[in-house]
């Protein structure tokens, strides 16, 4: 059995080395004639996977270790008796610490004192959304949601949720969706000249979903305008053809990486093992907890004496700092568009190792019950 697989998805030979041989391909060029032959293609979301791709192919099973999935022509791949798997949720938290991580920059930035004076307007309330509600809501923040499809299906049963515009008055907003072209909650432009018009100077807009669900010409637009809002951008429109003006003027910016914890990776590749297994009818062995290297960093500790909102970002932020990789982008910007282009893949082909807070215990000495009840809420683990 023949396995086509992107080079950029972790741990390949462990998980599907004893199912058959595998062909490692660059995901953002893959040709018709590298998938001609396979039985199984596991990609990521830089695969276009349509009938341009497939046609005549004997691929039956195509797995995406990622949690979007708009990459892939659903329609065309039922339609043609081919299996598909995603991996929801796989790096779900990865996006949440990445949020947190930008809010306690933000609130530094804003003098806040206590960061969970700011008001955050998550829209789109799936895996990430959710689970970024849940911990901010532990933390004490004004949390609203706003999920107009889940609104719908939900009713009087789920929780409360706003309008787009009441989403859109909160300090922060925050944009988990898929990226969606059909349908009434289509989200491509989703926040246009409208929606942007209505951000001002004393807020943050941060879209860590995919780049095409905010207009990126409204956007530059509404950034030279007076009271600009702040904002942190992940996903772009056109990637990896980032438009590098855009990143110029936003406040934050990096190559779609919030994801990349290597939890997150390790998890996606383990998904989508588990769904090939049971393709194939085989039992399924092997966790990704068995891959998880020690961290580099597995413990901290603070005294009594520590102030209480500072070691709270030192400790988030030793697991994971954006400013890094907003440096490595800008950095990257020089040159022509091709040379922009290679350097964008090449910072997400190269990406560092990063840990979940999970992967960190905490030690406090002396400390309020408040505070350790505010590590936990961010996911670290506590030795008291
Ligand atoms: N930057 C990165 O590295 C990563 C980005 N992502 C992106 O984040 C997206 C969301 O991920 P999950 O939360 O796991 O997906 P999910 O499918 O669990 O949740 C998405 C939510 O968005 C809602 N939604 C759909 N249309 C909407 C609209 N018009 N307005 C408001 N809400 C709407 C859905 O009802 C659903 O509840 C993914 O589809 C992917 O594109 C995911 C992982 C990493
Ligand atoms: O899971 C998703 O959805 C993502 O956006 C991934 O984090 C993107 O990673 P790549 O598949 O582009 O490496």
């Amino acid at each position: 059995m023949l396995i086509v697989a992107d080079e950029n998805i972790p741990l390949l030979d462990s998980f599907f080395g004893d199912m058959g041989e595998i062909r490692r391909v660059n995901g953002r060029d893959l040709s018709p004639g590298e998938v001609r032959d396979a039985d199984i293609l596991l990609v990521r979301s830089v695969t276009r996977v349509d009938q341009r791709l497939l046609e005549g192919s004997r691929v039956r099973f195509v797995g995406t270790t990622t949690i979007g999935t708009d990459h892939v022509d659903l329609a065309w791949l039922e339609a043609n008796g081919i299996r598909f798997s995603a991996a929801p949720g796989c790096n779900a938290n990865s996006v949440v610490e990445y949020v947190l991580s930008v809010l306690s920059l933000y609130a530094e930035r804003r003098g806040l004192a206590d960061w969970s004076d700011l008001s955050v307007g998550i829209i789109g309330v799936g895996n990430v959304g959710g689970g970024l509600a849940a911990r901010l809501d532990r933390l004490g923040f004004t949390v609203r949601l706003c999920d107009p499809p889940r609104a719908e299906r939900e009713g009087e049963s789920g929780p409360e949720f706003v309008s787009l515009d009441e989403a859109l008055a909160c300090d922060v907003v925050t944009l988990h969706t898929p990226l969606t072209r059909e349908g009434p909650h289509a989200t491509h432009h989703l926040i246009g000249e409208r929606e942007l018009s209505r951000l001002g100077a004393g807020q943050l807009l941060i879209n860590s979903g995919r780049g095409e669900v905010v207009d990126s010409a409204a956007l530059k637009a509404r950034l030279q305008a007076p009271q600009a809002p702040t904002v942190v951008l992940d996903v772009w429109e056109r990637e990896p053809r980032i438009d590098p003006e855009l990143v110029e003027r936003v406040w934050l910016a990096t190559p779609h990486i919030a994801g990349y914890s290597l939890e997150g990776k390790v998890q996606g590749t383990e998904m989508i093992y588990q769904a090939v297994s049971r393709f194939l009818g085989l039992p399924v062995r092997k966790k990704a907890g068995q891959f998880l290297p020690e961290p580099a960093l597995s413990k901290m500790s603070f005294t009594g004496a520590a102030d209480e909102g500072r070691a709270l970002s030192l400790a988030l932020r030793a697991c994971y700092d954006p400013r890094q990789d907003d440096a490595r982008l800008r950095l990257a910007m020089a040159g022509d568009a091709e040379a922009r282009a290679a350097a964008f893949d090449r910072l997400r082909r190269d990406y560092p190792v990063r840990r979940e807070c999970s992967s960190l215990k905490i030690q406090l000495k002396g400390s309020s019950r408040s505070l350790q009840d505010t590590f936990r809420a961010m996911g670290f683990k506590l030795k008291i």
